[in-house]
């Protein structure tokens, strides 16, 4: 099949290289130039583990093309997706500007039938409105449009395309159904095939309930802490009922990233438009925010009445999950400021999202590696679960820290492992490990080193 897909960020991109791996011809088409020519050269501008390989070798077998001309690339294709993206507006509601600045320009160049698919997350009535936009440009050419919304994970995108659990298809006509049976039949995956407005939903709804867990869990987390109870295996125990099920209940700093935070709030959106005040999703935000606060207050307690003025805190993960780059939303854009208001000097290192965090962050010291981050540092926050963090030497960590304090947003390590090296280890909704008789004022220099004072 040829498809045509507009925007190369995540969704754009994976898309192409999947469709093209399986057997589909694709051009995608980017305005982004600089984009284009470097996926030209068979460079990702994403970091995604797998998405060189299968960009390089499905251009070499010449299924796959790049270009900022969306002309030429919906020329011969009989499927255009578009996968642009539909960031939020001031009040939370997605912004369809992109959205409708595409369907306008593929109305203007539609010379045959195709049918018009939109992966992007959008609001309910989004797909009609599409309809419309193509219609007031193409004048009496005829075309069909659908709704396919996208599910994949940033950090394991491929794996999630390869192995799509389900694909909906929100469809107004038999040849857009069957064009659209066709692209996924390669995917052997259960197909769901609905109308337009219910497609849409889907996607929403399903964000939503995935974002509702982790907060669930993070409440549950916070009750374990005040009752010594242990929020891992109460979690292990929930997830162990197929009515529940395991995944999405990780205790830690709340959900970040470019779509539970945009799109939870476009949810409340729809539903105020449409005349009906979601009541559960609005919490789940709002303890969502209240995870982050909880972090820097555990790291004000670890100092007692001390405060974090001049305290040296070395922060180690920056990207909003392992595996990525990506700084959209991500925890840490809003727990590193917190700290720097409370007077921390903050040291932060990140496998991966450094150059993309720079921008965000721009009064932050980002160390080379984790060892460095931590040389001297009064306390050790984990915001990201990166493997590389969970698998480190606990007791080189000790002997580089000027105070063994530990503050793990993930869970990372064993509480009482943490205690049998002599941490004081605080972590999400678990035994806290407190130093019996000693309080940590820290240091204000960085490289100095230990510097614990006997509680009177
Ligand atoms: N990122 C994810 O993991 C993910 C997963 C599922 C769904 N989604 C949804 O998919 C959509 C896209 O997300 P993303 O993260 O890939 O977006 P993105 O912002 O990373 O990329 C969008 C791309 O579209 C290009 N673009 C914008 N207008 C264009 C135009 N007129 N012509 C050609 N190209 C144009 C931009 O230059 C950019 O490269 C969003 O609605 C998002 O909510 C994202
Ligand atoms: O038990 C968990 C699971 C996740 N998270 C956090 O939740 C956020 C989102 O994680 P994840 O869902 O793995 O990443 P995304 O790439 O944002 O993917 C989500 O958002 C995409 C965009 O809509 C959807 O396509 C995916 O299905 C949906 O999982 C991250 O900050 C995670 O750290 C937790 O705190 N606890």
């Amino acid at each position: 099949m040829k498809i045509c897909i507009v925007g190369t960020g995540y969704v754009g991109l994976v898309s192409g290289v999947c469709y093209s791996e399986v057997g589909h011809y694709v051009t995608c088409v980017d305005k982004d130039m600089k984009k284009v020519d470097q996926l030209k050269q068979g460079r990702s501008p994403i970091y995604e583990p797998g998405i060189e390989e299968l960009l390089v070798s499905n251009q070499q077998k010449g299924r796959l093309h790049f270009t900022d001309d969306l002309a030429e690339a919906m020329r011969e294709a009989e499927l255009i997706v578009i996968a642009v993206g539909t960031p939020a507006n001031k009040d939370g509601s997605a912004n369809l500007s992109f959205i409708e600045a595409v369907a306008k320009e593929i109305g203007t160049h539609l010379t045959s039938y195709k049918v018009i698919v939109t992966k992007s997350t959008v609001p309910v009535g989004t797909g009609q409105k599409i309809k419309s936009w193509i219609q007031d440009y193409c004048g009496k050419m005829a075309f069909d449009v659908a709704s396919n919304p996208e599910f994949l994970r940033e950090g394991s995108a491929i794996y999630d395309t390869m192995n799509m659990e389900r694909a909906v298809l929100g469809v107004e006509s038999k040849r857009a159904e069957d064009l659209l049976v066709e692209l996924h039949r390669p995917f052997d995956t259960k197909i769901v095939i609905t109308d337009l407005a219910t497609s849409e939903m889907s996607k929403y709804a399903s964000n939503a309930f995935l974002a509702t867990k982790i907060s669930f869990i993070n409440e549950v987390a916070n009750v374990c802490e005040q009752l010594d109870a242990d929020v891992t295996k109460v979690a292990e125990v929930m997830g162990l009922d197929p009515r529940i099920g395991s995944a999405f209940l990780g205790a830690g700093i709340g959900y970040g990233g470019s779509c539970f935070p945009k799109d939870t709030q476009a949810f409340i959106q729809m539903g105020e438009r449409a005349g009906y005040s979601l009541k559960i999703v609005p919490a789940v935000e709002k303890v969502n925010f209240e995870q982050r606060e909880r972090l820097v207050q555990k790291v004000e307690r670890a100092f007692g009445g001390a405060g974090l003025k001049g305290k040296q805190i070395a922060v180690l993960g920056l990207a909003f999950k392992p595996n990525t780059d990506d700084m959209r939303a991500a925890p840490a854009r809003d727990i590193i400021p917190m700290l720097m208001t409370a007077g921390a000097n903050v040291v932060a290192y990140d496998p991966i999202a450094m150059k993309e965090a720079a921008s965000y962050l721009p009064h932050v010291t980002f160390s080379e590696s984790w060892r460095e981050a931590v040389c001297g540092a009064d306390a050790v926050m984990f915001i990201t679960d990166w493997k590389e963090f969970k698998d480190l030497n606990l007791k080189e960590l000790k002997q580089e820290l000027a105070s063994p304090i530990v503050i793990d947003g993930r869970n990372l390590f064993e509480p009482q492992v943490m205690k049998d090296l002599g941490f004081y280890y605080d972590s999400i909704g678990r035994m806290k490990i407190e130093l019996e008789g000693e309080s940590y004022e820290g240091t204000s220099n960085r490289g100095s080193r230990l510097h614990r004072q006997k509680l009177s």
